[in-house]
């Protein structure tokens, strides 16, 4: 059931593959590096599960991948999710329909692995709705002036914040292990060794002016409890030192670690500006800066997702509050998941199942994956049209439910 147009074929791309793979993903993704140095670069992908299209003369020229999260964390609960990552399409066969044809074929091979939901990194934010992928996930970035003051934290001064190179070797597993904690819906963990490989890999091309990546370890009773990667940029103006620090990635087990590492964050020589990496838009530095609008805060999508299985994707979370409601649910892409669900659950579990009762709420797959990890309210996407409430007063209790505690979000782009 190929939707690729006359003589294109969907392939497997190997390993053997791979230096055809990086000159679809160097058409589709331009830069600056040159071939060698692409080459040199690590490649995080499970090929088993990474696919393309070849043009009628042979040469590939289309790919798309998936990275297999086996323990993807959603409402009270991790599930299997089909990471889409490296979709690239030659510019000389774009609009074309390979996008369209790749995705129905993710879509197909992940519901054939078991894997209920899909989510994503969307390159340009207007690609992935069609497909039925939701924005489920904003980001925060802040920009933060050296010194910005902090609210004081019991206990953050018995934390001791050690101050090195990354090195791969000595930390991944620490960093892994700390990083794979956190129970956040979204928070993706580097499930493979290739993905933590790469994650860690700092490769001097990329480094933009910057430094190697450094890392602050919070240590408490003599154990590493939290982490912090960043890299300084230095720049000197006729006023005096103005250097960047870039931080990557902030993982802090409770408030006095988070306030002992952004108070170190926030006061290195020859800095001026702290810019932070992808936040979870509720971070706890939103509410330990003193002044957050003097951080100029911004949010932008983080994670797509895509509800492949309905029944299967609603059972599989957890929700805030009690839940019965009976959906109705368009998906031009799986017919399956069309028609209505009588949804029944609370915070300990849920169940699914088909039912001819009236609709209460009519959406689009596309806006339960807005909702599914609890990023998007119900309400928030009605006042948008794109949630109907059929039946009066069954709109807020849904949302509720389907809402969650600790707001979504990925801390790193697969
Ligand atoms: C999860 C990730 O990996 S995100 C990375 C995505 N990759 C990139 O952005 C790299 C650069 N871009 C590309 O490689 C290609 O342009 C792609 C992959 C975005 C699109 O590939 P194509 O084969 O041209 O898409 P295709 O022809 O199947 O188009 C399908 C539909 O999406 C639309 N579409 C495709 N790209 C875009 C875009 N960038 N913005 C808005 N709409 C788009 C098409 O107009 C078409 O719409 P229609 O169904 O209404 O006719």
């Amino acid at each position: 059931m190929s939707t690729l147009p006359a003589g294109y074929r969907a392939v497997d791309v190997p390993e053997s593959r791979r230096d055809h793979l990086l000159e679809v993903d160097t058409w589709a993704f331009p830069g600056a590096l040159t071939d060698d140095q692409v080459r040199a670069l690590p490649v995080p992908l499970t090929w088993e599960r990474t696919r393309g299209v070849e043009a009628p003369d042979g040469e590939l020229v289309a790919s798309h991948a998936s990275y297999p999260f086996s323990r993807f964390p959603v409402p009270g609960a991790r599930i299997p999710v089909s990471g889409l990552t490296w979709v690239g399409v030659h510019p000389g066969h774009r609009r074309r329909g390979l996008l369209r044809s790749m995705i129905t074929e993710h879509v197909s091979r992940s519901l054939a692995r078991g894997e209920a939901v899909s989510a994503l990194f969307a390159a340009e934010a207007p690609i992935y709705g069609r497909f039925g992928y939701g924005l489920a996930a904003r980001d925060l970035r802040l920009r933060i002036p050296r010194g910005a003051a902090l609210r004081d934290v019991p206990g953050a001064e018995g934390v001791r914040v050690r101050v090195e190179r990354l090195d791969p070797s000595r930390h991944g597993a620490l960093l892994h292990e700390i990083h794979g904690a956190v129970e956040r819906p979204g928070w993706a963990t580097r499930e493979t060794e290739a993905l933590r490989e790469t994650f860690l890999a700092d490769p001097e091309p990329l480094r933009d002016g910057a430094e190697s990546v450094r890392v602050l370890l919070a240590e408490r009773d003599g154990r590493t409890v939290g982490y912090a990667l960043f890299r300084r940029r230095a720049a000197w103006e006729v006023p005096g030192p103005r250097g960047t620090v870039r931080v990557r990635e902030v993982v802090a087990p409770d408030p006095a670690v988070a306030r002992a590492l952004w108070g170190v964050l926030l006061d290195l020589d020859l800095t001026a500006t702290v810019e932070t990496g992808m936040l979870a838009p509720d971070d706890a530095i939103t509410h330990l800066l003193v002044d957050l609008r003097g951080a100029e805060p911004r949010t932008t999508d983080n994670l797509w997702v895509r509800v492949l299985d309905v029944p299967a994707a609603l059972a599989a979370r957890r929700y805030a509050a009690p839940v019965d409601v009976v959906l109705e649910v368009t998906d031009a892409l799986v017919a399956g998941n069309q028609g209505r669900w009588h949804l029944q659950g609370g915070p300990d579990g849920a169940q699914v199942r088909r039912t001819e009762a009236a609709p209460q709420l009519a959406l689009d797959v596309r806006e339960l994956g807005a909702a599914y990890l609890g990023g998007s309210s119900l309400t928030s996407l009605a006042g948008a049209g794109l949630v109907r409430e059929l039946e009066p007063g069954t709109l807020a209790p849904a949302a509720t439910a389907l809402g969650w505690p600790d707001a979504p979000v990925c801390s790193w782009v697969f």
